[in-house]
This record gives structure tokens, C-alpha cells and sequence, in this order.
């Protein structure tokens, strides 16, 4: 039984774990805001940001990567059921799944340079 569980676990993490390179593989914009990502936690560390400023930096980064990764599986659920022809409703699904990210960015942005503002006074 434990066995059984355990082993339905390793199945589904492998799953997750495929979607994160399938994802990477193909998404233009994870690659930039991984590059981004990377940037800001080196900057984070130079500039000797707080414990807690750093764990809300990487709550932001790890938001905007998931966000961002379920646009991609939004855009591709809408292709594969529309097989790409043009539709108001796909328009408008994909349009809101990019609008969350756009959101959350947004945020993550302003949120960064208020702590970036704060320890650097
Ligand atoms: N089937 C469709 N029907 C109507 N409009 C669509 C359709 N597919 C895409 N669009 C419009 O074109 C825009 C770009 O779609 P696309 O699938 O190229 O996504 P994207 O945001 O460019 O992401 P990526 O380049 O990563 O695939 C969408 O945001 C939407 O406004």
C-alpha cells in the first residue's frame, strides 16, 4: 500500500518535473524572467537585503514563474482544442491567462524596487 503511494508520488512528481522542461523548452518569456530572477537574487545578496525581504523576493519570483508556466499550459489547452483557428473565446482565454502574469509582474515590480529603495536608504 505504502509502496503503492510511494511510487504513485515519484509518478506524478516525474510528471510535474517534464511539464517544468517542456515548459522551459519552448517559452521564450520563462527564459527572460529566469534571467531576471537570477539577476535579482544576485543583486538581493550584493546588497545584503533582509532574511524576510529575500524570502518575499523569492515568493514574487517563484509567482511570476508558475504564472507564467500556467499561461503556457492555458495557450496550449486552447490550441489543441481549437487546432489554432481563430475564435473570440480562445482570444479572450488567452488574452486573461497573459493578463494574470502581466498582473502579478506588475506587482512583483513595484514590490522590488519599494525593497530595493528601502535598503539602499
Ligand atoms: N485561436 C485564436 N483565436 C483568436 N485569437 C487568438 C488565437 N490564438 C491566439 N490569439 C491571439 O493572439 C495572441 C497571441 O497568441 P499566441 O498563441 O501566439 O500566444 P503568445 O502570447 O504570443 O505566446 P507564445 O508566443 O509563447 O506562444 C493571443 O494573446 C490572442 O490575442
Amino acid at each position: 500500500m505504502l509502496k503503492r503511494e510511494a511510487s504513485n508520488f515519484l509518478r506524478r512528481l516525474n510528471c510535474a518535473i517534464s511539464g517544468i522542461i517542456s515548459a522551459f523548452k519552448r517559452e521564450r518569456n520563462l527564459h527572460i524572467q529566469s534571467i531576471v530572477a537570477i539577476l535579482v537574487i544576485i543583486i538581493a545578496i550584493l546588497i545584503h537585503v533582509s532574511y524576510t525581504d529575500f524570502m518575499i523576493i523569492l515568493i514574487l519570483i517563484g509567482g511570476v514563474i508558475s504564472l507564467e508556466m500556467a499561461n503556457t499550459a492555458v495557450e496550449r489547452t486552447v490550441d489543441l482544442i481549437t487546432e489554432k483557428k481563430p475564435h473570440p473565446l480562445a482570444k479572450a482565454a488567452k488574452d486573461i491567462a497573459a493578463g494574470a502574469v502581466l498582473c502579478f509582474s506588475i506587482i512583483s515590480a513595484i514590490i522590488g524596487f519599494m525593497i530595493l529603495y528601502k535598503t539602499l536608504l
